[in-house]
């Protein structure tokens, strides 16, 4: 065994030599030809392709390849051995073709989608599918040009029935830094799937914590730039994720992946942009203070869908507003024929004519524009009949004032006026009242008094950038190749919907969680909320249940949180890394709450390996109180509030709520008793955000009792008390 190793890795090892000198050529041929600045077209296409190779092998020249798979076409006598790297290559004179293969390209998915077996394997392949039998599937780590490690996960000719978890147990087992990092190296199959799936499809994937769905997401727009290269392009791509600090923790993957250039907004940033609306996220933090810090032990707040956040993201709603756009088409056209001055009129019906069948298929604010443009038109025709100079100047001038006078009798077509009197907030309004009674009484009231008092809620932007769509012709440049949203569980079917206007081919990557669905007073509770959008034969839908953040204790345990707490039977499968018990200390065998907690963080941020620990409370409040008391001792300990761009990784402090999508090497769980976690649905999820952020060590703090939810189940992956030298 040893020996085999050890030929296995000289073999590499003289692979990966010859591999870098073949670098190393092409770069200093490359590099040797003058950079070409001139006009000539032709020179300019050849000067582009020679930087893109440039760059190419440049990025390969540290790490040109993870993986190698040796693979037996059907009917061909030899075994190809395919190395696979984040880019691919060719050698420059002949032999075999790549030198390295792009792990995006067809060839390639064997090496995620083959898991062992006796069948044959397969993959599509342009020109059909090829068949043929895998003889080898091995992970290499190199990093600045060594080989650090050379790992068989499947050798056909030792006899291995299946594709072994090392390999991924060893990467899982890395400490993670402040960035999420590409998972390249260890997709896995059911992963493989979601990256590798067709391009205009409304993917929905429902994936437990951990499940690797952002990862998955972020991957998957490489593939599809690769495998679409000629329909899509990265500034048409467009990923939504839940707040500015998680898309910096999530910045580094694309880059990684070699892909620049795609956008990653939030959903507020953008709609506000679109409406042209200053937008500073401050009434997130009304929303979550709201939801979030009300006095614990009384229970959280209740939430029903007449709720303004859950109504106005409804299909109901936007069903309303479809409605009255309709209807404002009809009450648009003023009851009035034109009478440019005394004696010349142009009949109400013919401009009906040309408002509502020649200028139909335009938006109503370009008929508007339209249906003016083509009076005043008939008003020049018409002048050119003056019998004088005189009369000409005369009925100009008349003719303009009376101009001006009639386009103001059409409704403003603005979506915040519109919006306005659809809530009663201004003036006038054009729409029958027994529409306007449909909607929900607080809703109407809260929104109406906001509205008047100029203040628009994030609720509102989905509805205001709809009635926006109705009324403006779409600007062909907004529209997306391709939309990604992540924590899709706290979007709307309504948000959804609008975003399908602007995305060609119901183009979606739509990736959440229910189990954490904790903005369940706006989110969907369901996924048919949002399947039921889309025709059956344009959408796909695909669950992940296999976690790999965390080790199996730690799954073990969100597992009880899910099952008896959150009342779901979506349990998370683990990958087989076991680690330290979840570990339960009752407040007070030490020195009380702070000094436990001080010990905790003490114990578990000087163990040399963790990277990121991070204590969770209940509300921001209770974070910013031991924050202030904890940063004498630890001036590095960052207070994540909401209000930030970035996260720095290290020692962190958060209310559960805003550590969603996070993840931390070992994660303090502060107050985990019944008097701040309720015996309710909504606390339970709260508590399984927070527990499964946690990759290595998880430890839990209580006062008194534990929540309802945790009372039994715990025996075999719990320890209660303090570590022995802790
Ligand atoms: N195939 C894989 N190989 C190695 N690591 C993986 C793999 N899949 C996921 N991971 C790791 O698991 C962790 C969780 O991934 P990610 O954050 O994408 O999951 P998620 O489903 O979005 O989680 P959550 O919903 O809990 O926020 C990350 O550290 C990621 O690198």
């Amino acid at each position: 065994m040893a020996d085999s190793f050890q030929s296995a890795y000289q073999e590499e090892e003289r692979k990966l030599n010859e591999t870098i000198a073949e670098i190393d050529r092409q770069l200093d041929r490359l590099t040797s030809i003058p950079v070409y600045t001139g006009h000539d077209f032709t020179e300019q296409v050849l000067e582009a392709g020679r930087e893109e190779r440039r760059q190419a092998l440049f990025k390969s020249q540290a790490e040109p390849y993870f993986g190698r798979l040796d693979f037996q076409e059907s009917g061909k006598d030899a075994q190809t051995p395919l190395y696979i790297g984040k880019v691919g290559f060719d050698r420059e004179t002949a032999g075999e073709h790549p030198m390295v293969m792009d792990w995006r390209a067809p060839a390639a998915s064997l090496f995620y989608s083959f898991t062992g077996g006796e069948d044959l394997a397969s993959y599509e392949a342009p020109e059909g599918l090829v068949e043929g039998r895998v003889y080898l599937k091995r992970n290499m780590v190199i990093r600045k040009q060594i080989l650090e490690r050379v790992s068989d996960t499947y050798n056909r000719d030792s006899g291995g029935p299946a594709v072994t978890d090392e390999f991924l147990v060893y990467r899982l087992g890395e400490n993670k830094d402040n960035k999420l990092r590409d998972i390249v190296s260890t997709i896995q199959a059911e992963q493989d799937k979601i990256i590798r799936a067709a391009k205009n499809t409304a993917l929905i994937i429902q994936g437990v914590a951990g499940s690797g769905k952002t990862t998955v997401a972020l991957h998957r727009l490489a593939f599809l730039l690769y495998q679409y290269k000629e329909q899509v392009t990265a500034d048409k791509m467009i990923i939504f994720a839940p707040n500015r600090m998680f898309l910096d923790y999530i910045s580094n993957v694309l880059p990684e992946l070699g892909v620049g250039d795609i956008q990653q907004r939030t959903f507020e940033d953008w709609a506000a942009e679109q409406l042209d609306l200053p937008w500073n996220g401050e009434d997130t933090g009304k929303t979550f203070a709201y939801w979030f810090e009300t006095e614990t032990g009384q229970g959280t707040r209740e939430w029903s869908n007449n709720d303004s956040g859950r109504y106005k993201g409804s299909i109901t709603f936007m069903d309303l507003i479809t409605r009255c756009m309709e209807q404002l088409e009809d009450a648009s056209l003023p009851e009035l024929d034109f009478t440019p001055w005394d004696g010349a009129v142009l009949l109400k019906e013919q401009i009906q004519e040309w408002f509502q069948v020649e200028y139909k298929p335009y938006p109503l604010a370009k008929r508007k524009e339209r249906v003016l443009a083509r009076i005043h038109r008939w008003v020049e025709m018409e002048l050119k009949k003056s019998p004088s100079q005189a009369v000409l100047k005369e009925r100009k001038k008349k003719a303009s004032q009376r101009e001006k006078a009639y386009a103001n009798k059409w409704p403003k077509f603005d979506p915040l006026t519109l919006y306005k009197q659809l809530f009663g907030a201004s003036k006038s309004s054009i729409w029958p009242e027994a529409w306007l009674k449909e909607i929900p009484q607080e809703t109407m009231a809260v929104t109406r008094k906001n509205l008047k008092a100029g203040l628009i809620k994030e609720e509102d932007l989905t509805p205001l950038l709809y009635i926006q769509t109705m009324l403006h012709e779409m600007d062909g440049n907004l529209r997306f190749d391709h939309v990604v949203i992540d924590e899709a569980q706290d979007f709307s079917p309504f948000q959804i919907a609008l975003l399908d206007r602007y995305v060609r081919g119901h183009s979606f990557t739509i990736l959440g969680d229910l189990s954490q669905g904790i903005h369940a007073y706006k989110g969907v509770h369901a996924w048919d909320e949002l399947s039921s959008l889309f025709e059956e034969e344009h959408q796909a839908y695909f669950a992940l249940t296999t976690s790999y953040r965390s080790t199996m204790e730690i799954i073990e345990f969100g597992n009880v949180i899910l099952d008896q707490g959150v009342r779901s039977d979506l349990l998370a499968v683990p990958v087989f890394r076991s680690g330290d018990d979840v570990r339960l200390i009752p407040y007070g065998q030490g020195a009380g709450r702070e000094e436990d907690l001080r010990r905790a963080l003490r114990h578990l941020s000087s163990k040399g390996s963790y990277r990121t620990v991070s204590i969770l409370t209940r509300t921001l409040r209770e974070a910013a109180e031991l924050h202030e008391m904890l940063a004498g001792e630890w001036p590095e300990l960052n207070l994540i509030d909401g209000g930030k761009g970035t996260y720095q990784g290290g020692l962190s402090i958060l209310p559960v709520y805003l550590s969603k999508g996070l993840e931390f090497d070992a994660v303090i769980a502060a107050d985990v008793d019944a008097y701040h976690y309720a015996d309710k649905i909504w606390d339970a999820k709260l508590l399984y955000v927070g527990c499964t952020r946690a990759l290595h060590e998880l430890w839990l703090f209580y006062e008194d009792q534990l929540p309802a939810c945790l009372h039994s189940g715990l025996d075999d992956i719990t320890e209660t008390g303090w570590p022995e030298g802790s």
